[in-house]
């Protein structure tokens, strides 16, 4: 069946410079593009080459000059602490003045990192949009992840400040963020020269003499001084000038920076809000993720202040926050259009209100559209959700690295039948090839290694942060001539995609995309442990959990028990609570080939109960009975 989607991706396809260009015009450009792609530049060509622009004016001076000052641009609806707070487009462009002035006297200037490690709080986006406004590059980190983590980040990108809060609130704790970045200070070998610390009514963060400032008093003394005359303009940036650095897991515990450009980044997100979500300006919006994901930064904060709507930044849980109806609420009381979360939060419902009688004690009838993304859809928990809320649920499906989907069923451009599965249809801009081991082009139907056709469209990543070459060799070089996803699928006689699983080590958990290769070298630094692997195992509500597998040094003491705690407490330390690593099996020896390397795919099939084929290489099978019965079995 033919829509408008078919015509708008063969427009696309027929002319995409001229797709990209065109697109290029809801943008307000410092010097408008006159070309839209240069072949030549970077590492496989950049967008937009000879435009300059801001990305700040573009999400909120504009609107205000456009008559939209008095609207809501960020709604933070926290049940966490029992508050809600609105900023209108002028509001929140102050706050962002003030802070960019504060940046510029610590000496925040264009091109310069600033790491924001934040909670869910208004200020996190305000954070974000003052280093857009100065051309400074930000990196958010997720508050869920550990002082080495960040360490790691630090010294990566080398920022001149850091902004954080005292303090960050999960159910049931409250979560101290400062003492966490003093450590990582401690560790990293680059000092960031100052930090910025929004201090939080729940705790009170002790301050370092000389490098700590208070965010409300910097703020406070910016704001008298814009009164009195202070101008904070926006910096002119190239589109291709980096707006922010986004780590992501990759094999090893390096992190990868994905970078993403300012032009490119702002044609792509405005297109999407209104093409693929058919989502319009002016309406509310809920992206329910955090800044320190991909989503947050694409869908909290920049696509849907670049188009103009109400985004709801949310500072609580699907569940117990107080209860599994929060989230009907939330699209209740603020009039959302459209709400974007993973399936582990909707699994999480359904769990709880598994008739699914709570959404019915809610006023929904403003909510159009659920989309679903960052792991995979079930069929149970999209049927739950469609009869649940009586609207379309959307899986679709793409990567930190994107930016923005690759796959969906584009709701703004007339929704196509749902297949249960797939997360969509490819979406223009992109050419999804499914490839064989070696980068033979796969039919319809085929199974093989999902790769993008090179060049990637704007708004996805032109490189990693100051490693070209990895990102050509993590990326680039599997597959001449495309970019390898490292997720496995097919396309179907219908153009619908199907995504299978990671070809790598990276596994997703609630969402949180992670490295259990990373995982590995965290738990192989505990004295008593003399080689380990850690698996995903599939998990009901979490959709994979890490499961680590030790052997123990001869000269070991210590009882199992006391090593798996020692070894769940380890892996908290060193990566962070987001790691949901709670399980560790000891074992007498890993299942391995003639040649040393551990059977980490058979260990999955093993521990998931899945059929598998004894490895022809293997060199001792009794080590995969081991196994089963150190799992019980
Ligand atoms: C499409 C492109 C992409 O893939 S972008 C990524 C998309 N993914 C997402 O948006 C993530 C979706 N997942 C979630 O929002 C959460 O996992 C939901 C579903 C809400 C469940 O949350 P929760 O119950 O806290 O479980 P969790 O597994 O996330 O947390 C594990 C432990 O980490 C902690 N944690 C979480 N966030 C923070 C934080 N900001 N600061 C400090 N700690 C944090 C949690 O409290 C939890 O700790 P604990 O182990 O229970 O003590």
């Amino acid at each position: 069946m033919e829509s408008r989607y078919h015509a708008v991706y063969a427009e696309w396809q027929a002319d995409p410079e001229g797709f990209w260009l065109e697109q290029a015009k809801a943008i307000d450009w410092v010097d408008a593009p006159t070309k839209a792609f240069d072949a030549e530049a970077g590492v496989y060509g950049r967008w937009f080459p000879d435009a300059s622009c801001n990305t700040c004016y573009n999400a909120l001076d504009r609107h205000v000059a456009a008559g939209r000052a008095d609207q809501t641009a960020i709604i933070h609806d926290s049940p966490v602490t029992g508050t809600q707070r609105k900023l209108s487009y002028a509001e929140l462009l102050a706050e962002v003045k003030a802070l960019a002035a504060s940046l510029q006297d610590l000496g925040v200037t264009k091109g310069d990192r600033v790491i924001i490690y934040m909670p869910m709080v208004p200020e996190a986006a305000i954070a974000m949009l003052a280093c857009a406004r100065l051309g400074a590059v930000h990196s958010v980190v997720f508050g869920g992840f550990a002082a080495r983590e960040l360490a790691t980040r630090i010294d990566d990108c080398r920022p001149k400040a850091v902004l954080s809060a005292s303090c960050g609130i999960e159910p049931g704790r409250t979560v101290a963020y400062k003492p966490l970045l003093d450590k990582a200070i401690e560790l990293a070998a680059h000092k960031p020269e100052a930090t910025v610390i929004l201090q939080r009514p729940q705790l009170h963060a002790a301050m370092t003499e000389g490098r700590d400032h208070d965010w409300a008093g910097l703020r406070d003394k910016a704001m008298a001084a814009i009164a009195a005359g202070r101008d904070v303009p926006c910096t002119p940036v190239k589109a291709t000038d980096p707006l922010y650095i986004l780590y992501t897991s990759g094999t090893t515990g390096q992190p990868k920076g994905v970078v993403r450009d300012n032009g490119g980044h702002m044609v792509a997100l405005q297109w999407s809000m209104e093409a693929l979500f058919g989502v319009k300006a002016g309406e509310v919006w809920w992206a329910a993720s955090d800044v320190g994901w991909v989503v947050g930064h694409s869908y909290i904060v920049y696509g849907p202040l670049l188009k103009g709507c109400t985004a709801v930044l949310f500072e609580g849980k699907p569940i117990g926050t107080p209860d599994a109806g929060t989230f009907w609420r939330v699209i209740a009381e603020h009039g959302v259009v459209a709400l974007f979360t993973a399936p582990t939060a909707i699994r999480g419902i359904r769990k709880e209100d598994p008739e699914g009688e709570l959404p019915r004690a809610y006023d929904l009838s403003k909510f159009r559209t659920l989309f679903l993304a960052g792991e995979r859809a079930d069929t149970e928990t999209i049927r739950w959700a469609e009869k649940a809320l009586g609207v379309p649920v959307i899986d679709h499906w793409w990567q930190t690295e994107s930016g923005w989907p690759i796959a969906i069923n584009p709701a703004g451009l007339g929704l196509l039948p749902v297949k249960y599965g797939s997360p969509g249809v490819t979406v223009p801009g992109y050419y999804i090839q499914i490839l064989d081991e070696s980068a033979k082009p796969l039919g319809r139907g085929e199974m093989g290694a999902i790769a993008l056709r090179l060049p990637l469209p704007p708004g996805a990543l032109p490189t990693l942060w100051n490693a070209d070459d990895r990102f050509r060799s993590a990326y680039l070089d599997a597959y001449p001539g495309y970019y390898a996803t490292a997720d496995a699928g097919m396309i179907d006689q219908e153009g619908y995609l199907y995504v299978m699983g990671r070809t790598d080590d990276v596994i997703n958990v609630a969402g949180h995309r992670l490295s259990t290769g990373e995982m590995e070298e965290a738990v192989s630094t505990h004295p008593a442990v003399a080689e380990c692997a850690v698996i995903g195992m599939r998990d009901e509500l979490k959709g994979e959990l890490p499961c680590g597998f030790v052997v123990l040094k001869n000269s070991n003491l210590l009882s199992a028990d006391a090593i798996q705690d020692e070894v769940v407490a380890l892996v908290r330390e060193r990566i962070g609570p987001v790691a949901a690593f709670r399980r560790v099996i000891v074992v007498d020896r890993l299942p391995k080939t003639r040649s040393g390397k551990i059977l980490r795919g058979t260990m999955k099939k093993i521990v998931d109960r899945d059929a598998f084929d004894m490895p022809a290489t293997i060199e001792d099978s009794s080590a995969l009975d081991d196994i089963e019965r150190a799992l019980g079995r």
